[in-house]
């Protein structure tokens, strides 16, 4: 089936009416039994669009969906700490311990900072079984909850895999899974973000900048608006859109890795984060899945590098402030992936304005928030 997206729903933000990109619903019970017509369905989308929603509602899924709710409750809980305690131990690594507010570039590029704190931890710590996390969420049942989580993404990001690599007809050795195994070393993680509303941070700390991931799957979960996609040029040039928050659903989109391990055949999907409704704190969990360390791929520039080493180089890229940013080589950001036509005019910064809100009735299901500029 072609992706729907000619006529799509829109929103209102930013005083114009901004798309809602539709996208396929893969059903995660049908995929763990490697369903053929589920199989193709996921396939597809992530060749032609490079991102879907992941139907949890199965018994296999609802679990997961638990999981979701006693993180939230968790980092809630964290985030409202004293920033001491928060940072108690830093960014231990790239991909384990806490970020605060504007430690990278922002929604609206150049001259920017990010909006969120964000805390990281990674699936390789918790296997260790005693990850260092600061002590506002160090006793045993809050340990137990991230290790639940971590368990449950890594299990369905290997389900999907597993399905693409049966799509694809890779055998053995060349499956995907068998790059992305548990006992290698790799930056595979967890991280929680907070945004702030921006009517606090002010139109120089927002949102988060616009990219697409280091991963090879990203799994994630918000229940709030705020994170914008651009379909794939394969698709036609398309503006920046919303992705709707679907109960009981995850979005799942493919990185840069798996885009490389795939021979450039599946699209990594560019994205964004911005301010829906200034006055709120978003919160949204992501999995990344990422390759073993060692794993060798052609990148986007078409060299020989090891999954390691994109992370590295792109992890410098996300932090650098945006002077040496523009000096990363040009695909690394957006993984190679091409923007055709023009980007949408909410990516100027200048015509951002945070705040007052005023909240609608919804509207055709779609909850309408009007900014006032
Ligand atoms: O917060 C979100 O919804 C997306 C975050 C994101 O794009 C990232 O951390 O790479
Ligand atoms: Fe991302």
């Amino acid at each position: 089936m072609a992706p729907q997206i000619d006529a799509p729903q829109t929103v209102e933000w930013q005083g114009k009416r901004v798309p809602v990109w539709s996208m396929q619903t893969i059903n995660y019970g049908l995929l763990l039994s490697q369903d053929p017509a589920e199989v193709d369905k996921v396939l597809k989308a992530c060749l032609e669009d490079g991102y879907f929603y992941l139907d949890l509602q199965s018994i296999d899924g609802r679990r997961m969906l638990g999981d979701q709710q006693e993180t939230l409750k968790l980092m809630k809980r964290f985030f409202d700490a004293p920033i001491e305690a928060k940072n108690e131990f830093g960014l231990i690594s790239s991909h384990l311990g806490y970020e605060p507010v504007g430690s990278r570039t922002g929604a609206f590029g150049a001259g920017t900072k990010d909006g969120y704190e964000m805390l990281k931890v990674s699936r390789d710590e918790i296997q260790r079984g005693s990850p260092k996390v600061p002590s506002p969420i160090k006793n045993s049942g809050d340990l137990g909850v991230l290790e639940n989580t971590i368990g449950s993404c890594n299990t369905i990001t290997k389900v999907i895999l597993s399905a693409l690599s049966t799509g694809m007809n890779l055998t053995g050795a060349a499956r995907f899974e068998n790059s992305h195994r548990n006992d290698r070393p790799s930056t595979t993680t967890l991280s929680m973000m907070h945004y702030l509303p921006s009517d606090v941070t002010g139109n120089k700390k927002i949102g988060h900048q616009k990219h697409t991931d280091i991963s090879s799957l990203t799994l994630l979960f918000s229940e709030q608006w705020g994170l914008q996609i651009r379909p794939p040029g394969t698709c036609g040039a398309r503006e920046m859109g919303f992705v709707a928050p679907k109960p009981g659903c995850a979005f799942v989109h493919v990185g840069d890795s798996l885009r490389f391990a795939s021979g450039m055949k599946m699209q990594s999907c560019i994205h964004r984060v911005v301010p829906f409704n200034p006055s709120e704190h978003r919160y949204s969990i992501a999995y990344f899945l990422r390759a073993e360390d060692d794993t060798m791929f052609v990148d986007s520039e078409g060299r020989y590098v090891t999954a390691g080493q994109w992370h590295d180089e792109k992890f410098k890229a996300f932090t650098d402030p945006w002077q040496y940013q523009a000096m990363a080589p040009s695909s690394m950001i957006l993984g190679g992936m091409k923007e055709e036509g023009e980007d949408d005019i909410a990516g100027d910064m200048a015509a951002f304005e945070p705040s007052p809100v005023v909240a609608k009735e919804p509207q055709e299901e779609i909850k309408e928030i009007a900014v006032q500029a």
